[in-house]
């Protein structure tokens, strides 16, 4: 296994020092290192995080692997700067057995470029009518300790209560899609002044507020874990920091899209901007953003949600919802937070590793520690040209949109997934 000596960069933000990875793991940090034998690179001007963390991306393997793999995936996830996926269940087949689980995360080891951690389905094929096998996946080789019908909302208030007391058992998570569907028939983007003028159905706040209110509500009753997927309004953020003042141990997450597009994008009624939740207003984005810094909203998680060309490149009412999110992440919180290093471990690794359950990762880059890393050149500029993603989609919302921020390199357990900013396989 081939040692690396990275010379001068800064730990989450700290003064230029060397890091040297052998065996796994960092085995040295401090300033003026040598290794003989290393493969020395030149980190000068470069941050180390540790590996971003992603709790909500989806894979589309198996059933869809023309919009993308387990394998194409992880590689823009690498390059991205993510050591780790949480691969969301609504696939096809849904990933609602302990076969299915068991197939992504052999399919995640195999390409090596990510760990890959299976997220199981609340119900059967998504449905909402009765619990998957919540016990079988947990107990499999792929060890699911969250599960989520994400694209659908858990709706039916038994079923959730019951999902929420079976997993306390093992200390597991149910994520929500928080979205009351009768509030949301027809709906095709925000509801406001952008969707009256335009004349499309609208997606009301209210539709995703209800949901999160009523679900804190029943993680109180029975004393479990619930995190909030995709939260993507002010009222949300209201409904969060008052549960969260309770003691009701709720977690939540926001995707970058949510930090920086509103609703106006629909205008141009092109079907890339069209994503659920919907864009919102920028009260929502400003809203969002002030939760984040103040931990209100836990995690930044990408919702990577890649479609085929046909499925997006159609009429906006036809078009599926959902974006590509894990190469661009990054940059977004550096647009949108500065270059505060410690929040953005903190909201992209640290924080999503331990709600997850992972513990070799989201833990910042020191002696002992798994080499489960990613080098950002902060100064780099880049225009997003969706032709040169990794992904095995095309819709990005980002297209020729210049974002600061490049990832260098990522190791996973020491070794190099992406090196001079290219996968290595
Ligand atoms: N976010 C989306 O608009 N789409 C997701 C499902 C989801 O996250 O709800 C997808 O699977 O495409
Ligand atoms: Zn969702
Ligand atoms: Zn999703």
């Amino acid at each position: 296994m081939t040692a690396y000596l990275i010379k001068g960069v800064s730990v989450v933000g700290g003064d230029p020092t060397d890091l040297l990875v052998r065996d796994g793991v960092v085995a040295e940090s401090g300033p003026g290192l040598s290794a003989p034998g290393a493969t020395v690179l030149d980190a000068d001007g470069l941050v180390a995080l540790p590996g971003l963390v992603d709790l909500h991306t989806h894979l589309r393997e198996p059933g869809r692997e023309d919009a993308e793999t387990v394998e194409t995936g992880s590689r823009a996830a690498a390059l991205g700067g993510y050591t780790a996926v949480c691969a969301m269940a609504n696939t096809s087949p849904v990933a609602d057995t302990a076969g299915v689980v068991e197939q992504v995360w052999r399919l995640g080891r195999e390409a090596g470029l990510v760990d890959v951690q299976p997220i199981g389905a609340v119900t059967v094929g998504l449905a909402g009518e009765r619990l998957a096998e919540l016990g079988a996946m947990a107990d499999s080789a792929a060890r699911v300790r969250i599960f989520s019908d994400d694209g659908h909302c858990v709706a039916d208030p038994k079923l959730m209560r019951r999902a929420l007391e079976y997993v306390k058992a093992f200390d597991g998570i149910i994520a929500q899609h928080a979205e009351e569907p009768r509030l949301t028939e027809g709906a095709q983007m925000h509801e406001g002044e952008v969707s009256t003028r335009l004349g499309l159905t609208g997606w009301p706040a209210v539709a995703e507020e209800a949901i999160i209110a009523r679900d804190v509500l029943l993680a109180e009753h029975v004393g479990s874990r619930l995190h909030v997927c995709h939260v993507s309004t002010a009222g949300s953020v209201e409904v969060l920091r008052q549960a969260k003042a309770r003691g009701i141990r709720v977690t939540a997450e926001v995707t970058p899209h949510h930090l920086l597009l509103t609703d106006e994008r629909a205008e141009t009624y092109d079907p890339v901007y069209k994503v659920n939740p919907p864009l919102r207003t920028a009260t929502d984005i400003a809203a969002l953003r002030a939760a984040l810094v103040e931990g209100v909203i836990d995690i930044v998680a990408t919702d990577h949600a890649p479609h085929a060309v046909e499925d997006k490149e159609c009429e906006w009412a036809y078009a599926r919802p959902g974006m590509l999110g894990l190469e661009t992440a990054l940059s977004i919180a550096l647009d949108v937070l500065g270059p505060e290093w410690d929040l953005i471990a903190e909201r992209m690794s640290r924080a999503p590793a331990r709600i997850a359950g992972l513990d070799t990762h989201g833990r910042n880059p020191a002696p002992g520690v798994p080499a489960n890393l990613t080098l950002v050149d902060p100064s780099a500029r880049r225009v997003i040209e969706p032709a040169d993603l990794a992904s095995r989609s095309r819709n990005t919302p980002y297209a020729r949109m210049t974002l600061p921020g490049r990832i260098v390199a990522t190791f996973l357990r020491g070794e190099p997934t992406v090196l001079d900013g290219k996968a290595v396989k």
